[in-house]
């Protein structure tokens, strides 16, 4: 995108001229903005009208769409186009979703559908054989527990989607989550468990992440600690990887390995193998309506118009927010107990994705790109920072995320609930003036001197943006098709923002230097000279281990 050109210097402007006018004002004026500024896509309600944008500024942003060719880019994503660039790899996490119908997708010649059909047919023979008992431990008892090891991409989709359909869960198969190289994690999840009962899934794209091959090999410990069989291992581990090699070497028997691709990015393959402890939580059907629901999504992005593509409408709208109105924050606020990790997982698939700041070429970008994105349960939230929300001197667009039903049928929870997601969206619109502060204050009858020291302390200026997802329930159909939304949201964002969302580059600073260090946290070696703060907080770290060992 050309900062330079006259389309950017327009919407620059016009983001000028909307810092002086007001949301509420745009209401005010124009009964119809609710229907004009909602998408609706089956159960699922897209509500951006709580935003400081007008015609002009839609019809400016479509404009940025159309000449940043977002729709070409998007064909070039579904036919399998390498559009990692700086990978060389094609992106195709919607073909897992796609079902086969007879259609066909080609990366390097290869149709890979059929591909894709053979690796969902093999994780529904597991996922069955798991859950009619047929798959046994090596005592002989079936499966109850399935620990999934991954990090990333290879955990948080995962476990989002497992927390997020736990009412759908079959034949009381548990699944659990190791993703953190600190062995208190693994230690907790492993007390309860019956290891002939229990089944690993390693879950690595790569199969070189040292978090996941180190839980890995502990988790391999504990079973044979109690089989003392090492063909055990045939039993109780499967992996899931674009490695075979690698799995292969570790002890993973070949039949066991669910094979994935490296045209899928790991923060969206959870419609790959994968989503195999979903799958096994939710039972195979249910797996396929969420990916249902993700095609249904897909089908909508890759044929609505931009006017009314609700993954273009949200791309646009965070991208006026952020890049043009000046906010580098976007919070994700659900109000849904099952969503309490839908801001975990999204923070990984937008930061990891648009978190750059060069573009497809390598040239540095003068414009903000991706910001932080951060969030938890709505309502908590509202007891923790929504003070910051309403009256700190950032403004965060927000995200409120919920569904109509409920299912718990308690009395009253469901509505105190959503009456305050809609509160929020409006007290955030509106705010509160000085003078309606003063008039509340007066209304109970407060000493003049006490009104003056307290007003200025409960204005909310309001006018800060929000956008509202209302969905029925959070079902498996619905779930797919909000994932999905978010994914090409990121998509079209990376297009227009000109960036590689596909690649992950930043991360690999740190690992290379984590294993330069570990070397030297060894008490027989010696700290290599450095930095000083370096120096010094590994020397600290060294002695008080040292210490600590001693210890009785
Ligand atoms: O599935 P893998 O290869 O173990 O990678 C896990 C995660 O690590 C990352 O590469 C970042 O380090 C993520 O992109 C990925 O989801």
């Amino acid at each position: 995108m050309n900062s330079k050109s006259t389309l950017w210097q327009s919407l620059e402007a016009q983001a000028q001229d909307s810092q002086q006018s007001r949301i509420d004002t745009l209401f005010d004026e124009n009964p119809q903005r609710f229907n004009q500024y909602s998408i609706r896509i089956n159960n699922l309600l897209l509500d951006y009208s709580k935003n400081l944008i007008s015609d002009q500024t839609m019809q400016l942003l479509l404009d940025l769409a159309k000449s940043s060719e977002v729709e070409l880019w998007r064909e070039k994503m579904f036919s399998g186009e390498k559009i990692n660039v700086t990978e060389q790899r094609a992106v195709l996490h919607t073909a897992l979703r796609s079902m086969g119908a007879g259609s066909k997708v080609y990366v390097d010649s290869t149709n890979i559908m059929d591909e894709v059909s053979f690796e969902l047919k093999k994780m529904e023979n597991l996922t069955k054989s798991v859950h009619a008992g047929e798959w046994k431990g090596y005592s002989g008892k079936p499966i109850k527990d399935i620990v999934n090891i991954g990090i990333g991409g290879s955990n948080l989709g995962p476990q989002m989607v497992t927390e997020a359909l736990s009412k759908y869960q079959m034949n009381d198969i548990n699944v659990h989550y190791i993703s953190n190289v600190d062995s208190q994690q693994i230690a907790q999840v492993l007390r309860p468990l019956n290891p002939e009962q229990v089944l690993f899934i390693v879950s690595s794209k790569t199969f070189t992440t040292k978090e996941t091959l180190t839980n890995a090999k502990t988790a391999r410990n504990w079973l044979l600690a109690y089989s003392f069989d090492e063909s055990s291992v045939d039993k109780h581990f499967v992996a899931v990887t674009a490695n075979q090699e690698a799995a292969i070497d570790f002890g993973i028997a070949p039949q066991n390995i669910y094979h994935m691709w490296d045209w899928v990015g790991g923060r969206f393959s959870l419609w790959s193998a994968i989503g195999l402890p979903i799958a096994l939580h939710i039972g195979f059907d249910n797996f396929v309506e969420l990916l249902k629901g993700a095609r249904d999504m897909d089908n909508h992005f890759r044929t609505t118009p931009l006017e009314t593509n609700a993954p273009v409408i949200l791309a646009l709208v965070g991208i006026w927010n952020n890049t043009f109105m000046g906010s580098q924050a976007q919070a994700i606020l659900p109000y849904n107990q099952c969503l309490h990790m839908f801001s975990a997982y999204l923070q990984q698939a937008e930061m990891e994705s648009n978190g750059k700041s060069v573009n497809r070429e390598g040239e540095h970008i003068p414009y903000h790109t991706g910001g932080t994105i951060w969030g938890q349960l709505g309502i908590n939230g509202q007891h923790a920072f929504y003070q910051f929300l309403h009256q700190g001197t950032s403004i965060v667009p927000a995200d409120f995320i919920a569904a109509v039903e409920n299912p718990t049928a308690a009395k009253g929870h469901q509505e105190y609930l959503m009456a305050n997601l809609f509160a929020q969206t409006q007290a955030l619109m509106t705010g509160i003036s000085e003078e309606q502060v003063r008039e509340e204050l007066n209304a109970k009858s407060l000493p003049q001197e006490a009104i003056d020291k307290l007003a200025a302390h409960k204005v909310h200026q309001g006018n800060r943006p929000s956008n509202t997802i209302l969905m029925d329930k959070v079902s498996p159909r619905n779930l797919g098709a909000l994932i999905a939304l978010y994914e090409h949201k990121i998509f079209v964002q990376g297009i227009i923002w000109e960036i590689c969302s596909f690649d992950q580059w930043g991360v690999e600073l740190g690992k290379q230097l984590a294993n330069n260090l570990l070397p030297q946290l060894d008490a027989a070696n010696e700290v290599e000279a450095q930095d000083s703060s370096t120096m010094g907080l590994i020397g600290f770290y060294k002695d008080m281990r040292k210490n600590i060992k001693k210890a009785p």
